[in-house]
C-alpha cells in the first residue's frame, strides 16, 4: 500500500464510506479494536493502560480501545474532561458503552501507567494546542511509559506533519485505512514511532492514487530500475557531464561525478574550467576530465549527442556566467539537474530560468534544499510541503525534486521519501544526491523516477553505512544497495 492521504481526504474516505451504507460506529469500533490489538500485541504482560480521551472522534477511538481492553483484563485510567453530551454522536455512543471509571484528564493518570493511549486528537486537529491539555502532553511524553497514537500524535497535523503547539511522542501510532502526509513529512515522522495501519473496512475503491503522495519505495517504480544489459557497452549506460567549480572548489563536482558513476553511468566527465583541470585530473582516475571554460566550453561539449546527462550548481560560484551556462545547457539535448548555485544564480531573475525550463522536452530536475527552494520559490503558496512542491512544480511546469519531496509536472503525482536518515546532514551529501539523480537520468530514466529512485537509494546507502558516514562514503555504498534491490527483486 503505498497511497497517502490528507486529513481532508481520509474525511472524504469516511464520509462516501458511511453513505454507502457502513454506519460511522461500525468504523469507529473497528478503529479502537485496531488499537486494543496492538497494545495487547505489544505489551501483553503490562498491567495499567491510561487512556487520554478528548473531545472528538478521536476520543471515541479511545473509548472502544479501553472497553476492548477492560474486557482482556487490562486495569484501565480513562481521563476524559469534555461533556459527554457534546461528544459526536458515534464517539457518545462509544462513551456510553465503555463501562469502568472515567476521570478527569490531569497527571494523576500517568501514576502507575505502563502504557499511554493518546486518543487527544486526530485528524480534527484546528489549532494549536495549548494550557491544560499541552502541559497533560508534556507530562506524557516526560513520564517514561510508552505511548501508542490514535490515528495521528495528538498535536500533529495529519496533514502537513506540523506540530501545534505542542506533540505527542510516540513509541508507536495505530492508524486506519491508509497512512496520512503527515506520518512522514518532518517533523510529524519524527513523532509517530513505526506506524501501524488498521484496515476498518473502507472500500479500497474509493481511492485515486493518483490524487495523494507515495511513501517513496522501491516498488514506486524500480521495476524498471536501470541495469547494463547482456550485449549493451558502456556507451549504451549513457555519459554524465557534471560542470565543476573554479580551481578552489572543485570538490563538490568530483562527488557528484563520483555519485553518477556508481549510480550506473557508463560514462561520466567533469567539465572543468581551465585552471582547474590540473587539480580534478590528479583526483580523478575512472572519470574523465575536459576542459570547459564558460557557456561557449560547455556548449562545445554538449554538442556531442553522446553527452545525454548534466548536472551543473555544486560549487559552481553564484552569478552571471553561472546563469548563461545553465541557459546554453538547457538549449542543449540533454536531461539537465539543476542544483545549488546554478539555482541561486537565478533568484533575481526566475523567469528566465522557467521559461528555459518550459522550452524543452527533455527532463529537467531540480534539488534544491530549503533555503535554495525559497529563493527560488518563495512566494508560493500551500500548507505542506507537498502543496508546496507541486506548486512550484507547476510554475516551472517540469518534474523536480527538493530533497525529500518530489513532484512531478502531472499534479497527480508526489512522492515523499522516507528513507532518509539524520547521517545524510553532512557536507557534500547533497551534491552526491545530484550526481546519482544525473546518473540515473544518464541511462535513461525519467526525471520523475530518477529523481524518487536517486533519493530513496540516497537513504539507503547513507542507512547501510551508519553511523560516522561522510559523503564520500554515498557512493560506495551504491553497490550494496544494487544488490538489495536485486535480492528483493529475487524474491519477489
Ligand atoms: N469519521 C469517522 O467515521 C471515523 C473517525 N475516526 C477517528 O476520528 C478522528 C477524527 O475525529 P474528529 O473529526 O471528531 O476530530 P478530533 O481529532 O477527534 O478532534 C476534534 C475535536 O477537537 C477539538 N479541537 C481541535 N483542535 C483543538 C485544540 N488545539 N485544542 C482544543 N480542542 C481542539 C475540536 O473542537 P472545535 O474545533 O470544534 O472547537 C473538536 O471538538 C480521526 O482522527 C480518527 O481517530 C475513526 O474512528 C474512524 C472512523
Ligand atoms: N536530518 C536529516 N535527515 C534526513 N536527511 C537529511 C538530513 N539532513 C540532511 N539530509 C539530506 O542530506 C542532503 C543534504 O543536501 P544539501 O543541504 O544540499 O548538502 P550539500 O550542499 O552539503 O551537498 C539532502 O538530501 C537532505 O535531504
Ligand atoms: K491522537
Amino acid at each position: 500500500m503505498h497511497e497517502l492521504l490528507t486529513a481532508e481526504e481520509m474525511g472524504r474516505a469516511d464520509r462516501i464510506t458511511i453513505e454507502g451504507g457502513v454506519p460511522g460506529a461500525v468504523l469507529m469500533e473497528n478503529a479502537g479494536r485496531g488499537v486494543a490489538d496492538e497494545i495487547s500485541a505489544r505489551f501483553p504482560d503490562a498491567s495499567t493502560v491510561a487512556l487520554l480521551c478528548g473531545p472528538g472522534n478521536n476520543g471515541g477511538d479511545g473509548f472502544v480501545a479501553a472497553r476492548h481492553l477492560l474486557e482482556r483484563g487490562y486495569r484501565v485510567r480513562l481521563g476524559f474532561d469534555g461533556d459527554p453530551a457534546k461528544l459526536p454522536a458515534d464517539a457518545a455512543h462509544m462513551a456510553a458503552r465503555f463501562k469502568g471509571a472515567v476521570g478527569p484528564l490531569g497527571p494523576d493518570l500517568l501514576a502507575d501507567a505502563e502504557v499511554i493511549v493518546d486518543g487527544l486528537f486526530g485528524a480534527g486537529l484546528a489549532r494549536p494546542i495549548e494550557g491544560k491539555l499541552a502541559a497533560l502532553i508534556d507530562q506524557a511524553n516526560e513520564c517514561g511509559a510508552p505511548i501508542i497514537a490514535i490515528d495521528v500524535p495528538s498535536g500533529i497535523d495529519g496533514t502537513t506533519g506540523a506540530v501545534r503547539g505542542t506533540a505527542i511522542g510516540a513509541s508507536a501510532t495505530v492508524t486506519f485505512f491508509r497512512r496520512k502526509s503527515g506520518h512522514l513529512l518532518l517533523p510529524g515522522r519524527l513523532y509517530c514511532g513505526a506506524v501501524r495501519v488498521v484496515d476498518i473496512g473502507i472500500p479500497a475503491p474509493f481511492l485515486k492514487p493518483s490524487l495523494t503522495p507515495s511513501p517513496m519505495s522501491p516498488a514506486c517504480g524500480f521495476p524498471r530500475f536501470p541495469g547494463p544489459r547482456r550485449r549493451g557497452t558502456k556507451y549504451l549506460r549513457g555519459h554524465a557531464l557534471v560542470a565543476s567549480g573554479p580551481m578552489d572548489a572543485t570538490g563538490a563536482a568530483r562527488l557528484a561525478a563520483r555519485g553518477a558513476l556508481r549510480a550506473g553511468a557508463g560514462l561520466v566527465t567533469v567539465a572543468s574550467p581551465r585552471n582547474a583541470l590540473a587539480v580534478n585530473a590528479a583526483q580523478l582516475t575512472a572519470i574523465m576530465v575536459r576542459e570547459a571554460d564558460g557557456p561557449q566550453g560547455i556548449a562545445a561539449l554538449l554538442a556531442d549527442p553522446r553527452k545525454n546527462a548534466f548536472l551543473i550548481g555544486p560549487a559552481h560560484g553564484v552569478g552571471e556566467e553561472t546563469r548563461a551556462m545553465v541557459l546554453v545547457a538547457l538549449k542543449a539535448g540533454p536531461a539537465v539537474v539543476l542544483d545549488a548555485d546554478a539555482l541561486t544564480s537565478f533568484a533575481d531573475d526566475k523567469e528566465a530560468l522557467f521559461e528555459a525550463i518550459r522550452a524543452r522536452e527533455a527532463p529537467v530536475v531540480m534539488t534544491p534544499h530549503e533555503g535554495e527552494f525559497a529563493r527560488l520559490f518563495g512566494d508560493v503558496a500551500g500548507d505542506s510541503k507537498v502543496e508546496k512542491a507541486r506548486a512550484a512544480a507547476s510554475r516551472a511546469a517540469r518534474p523536480w525534486c527538493s530533497k525529500a519531496r518530489i513532484p512531478s509536472r502531472r499534479r497527480t503525482q508526489a512522492v515523499i521519501d522516507a528513507n532518509g536518515t539524520p547521517w545524510l546532514a553532512t557536507a557534500g551529501s547533497g551534491d552526491v544526491l545530484g550526481g546519482m539523480v544525473l546518473g540515473l537520468l544518464a541511462q535513461g530514466m525519467s526525471g520523475f523516477l530518477g529523481a524518487s529512485a536517486a533519493v530513496w537509494m540516497h537513504g539507503q546507502a547513507a542507512r547501510i553505512f551508519g553511523p560516522g558516514l561522510i559523503a564520500e562514503d554515498l557512493p560506495e555504498m551504491l553497490p550494496q544497495v544494487f544488490r538489495g534491490l536485486e535480492r528483493d527483486r529475487a524474491q519477489g
